[in-house]
């Protein structure tokens, strides 16, 4: 059955499946195409048991944390789930959502599942969904729900413009583990890193031009801040460094500044062990201990805000600048689901599908 047809067709047409089949075969939807948008993940809520429910899902991945269970599971469960839930769950409490009781995360990526939705219009057989990588909804739950619908087709969609093995790959990782329950798959293409595509330079560095313009000052600095991963990650063979540095470099070409104006941090250190440098804290209390008095921060990495960019830079890293000396700051907001956002995922996407729709 061609793709763009989706009248619900009869199970397999062959001889022996027609001798096999029950009398009341139930119909099969089918020639639809998915598309699954996948982040993070978020707690459902702030208290204590949601937030460590949480982050038990999420530091229980060996993608995010490589350390040897032997070793790592004591430490999580005596120490670092007694305390965390609820120092995070009052960070998170800080930048909820109230109107829809849930994480910025979560409305985010829903309102990026229905843009898009829209925006695909013209394919009235493509079906649009989201998914969390930890938390709710869960991916597996997604997959079933676009192939109940008829999805014989999916494109999976990490939305992680750079690639991490403990971002993108887990996601991947845990929608293959969940084929691999399955005895008829859809057939699945995961979306690949999209750092460098001139549509996403342009998108973050238009909204950089955008926010700077609206401002009655200028700052001396800009600073691409990305989330961090251990450097041994970096190390063992993941691109993210390389592919954080990449996009830094193409804003730097496409804003016409140089390395002492626009600059590349890393945020967000879990744990004892180094990570990815320059840190974005000791970076902003140097720059406001040396003189600085102006600054922005970008996070390109993100497509969506929450707790990292509300919390940790909006809120944190502007006190940081304030209490050493700095004047202003300023927190340029991610993407979302604005135009420009929405822009870049629809040109992914649809590229993403060619051959499909
Ligand atoms: C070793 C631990 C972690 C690695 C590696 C890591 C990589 C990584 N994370 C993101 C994006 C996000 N992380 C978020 C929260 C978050 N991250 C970690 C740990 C690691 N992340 C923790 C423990 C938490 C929870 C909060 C906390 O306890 O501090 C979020 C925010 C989710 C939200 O609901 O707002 C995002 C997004 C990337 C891109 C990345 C590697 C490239
Ligand atoms: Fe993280
Ligand atoms: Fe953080």
């Amino acid at each position: 059955m061609p793709p763009g047809t989706s009248a619900p067709v009869a199970h397999p047409s062959s001889a022996e499946a027609r001798q096999t089949r029950p009398a009341e075969h139930p119909p099969v939807r089918s020639g639809r195409i998915g598309v699954l948008l996948v982040n993070l993940g978020t707690p459902d809520a702030t208290d204590y048991r949601s937030m460590r429910r949480y982050l038990a899902e999420f530091l229980s991945d060996r993608r995010v944390i490589e350390v040897p269970r032997a070793i790592w599971f004591p430490l999580l469960y005596g120490i670092i789930l007694n305390r965390r839930p609820q120092r995070v769950g009052k960070a998170y409490e800080q930048i909820w959502n109230r109107e829809r009781d849930e994480s910025f995360l979560r409305t985010f990526t829903r309102n990026q599942s229905e843009k898009l939705a829209t925006a695909l219009g013209d394919h009235p057989q493509v079906v649009v969904d989201w998914a969390m990588r930890y938390g709710t909804p869960p991916i597996s739950e997604r997959l079933d729900a676009l192939q109940a619908a008829g999805c014989e087709r999916i494109l999976l969609f990490p939305l992680y413009p750079q690639y991490a093995a403990a971002t993108t790959a887990t996601v991947n990782d845990q929608a293959f583990r969940h084929l691999m329950t399955m005895r008829w798959q859809p057939a699945l293409r995961t979306v690949p890193p999209y750092h460098d595509d001139p549509v996403y330079i342009e998108a973050i560095a238009t909204s950089i031009e955008t926010h700077l313009a609206a401002l009655d000052w200028q700052p001396e600095k800009i600073i691409a801040s990305f989330h961090g991963i251990p450097k041994s990650y970096f190390e063992k063979g993941d691109p993210y460094y390389c592919h954080c540095q990449k996009t830094g470099r193409l804003l730097r070409q496409r804003l016409g500044m140089g390395e002492e104006r626009l600059m590349v941090t890393f945020q967000s250190r879990f744990g004892r062990e180094e990570w990815l440098q320059p840190y974005t804290d000791k970076t902003i209390e140097a720059l406001a201990r040396a003189g600085t008095r102006r600054v922005a921060v970008i996070n390109p990495g993100f497509v969506s805000d929450c707790l990292e960019t509300l919390e940790e830079i909006a809120g944190e890293a502007a006190e940081i600048f304030t209490e050493n000396g700095g004047e202003k700051f300023s927190h340029i907001p991610c993407l979302n689901d604005d135009p420009a956002g929405m822009r870049v995922i629809e040109t992914v996407v649809r590229r993403e599908l060619q051959g499909w729709i």
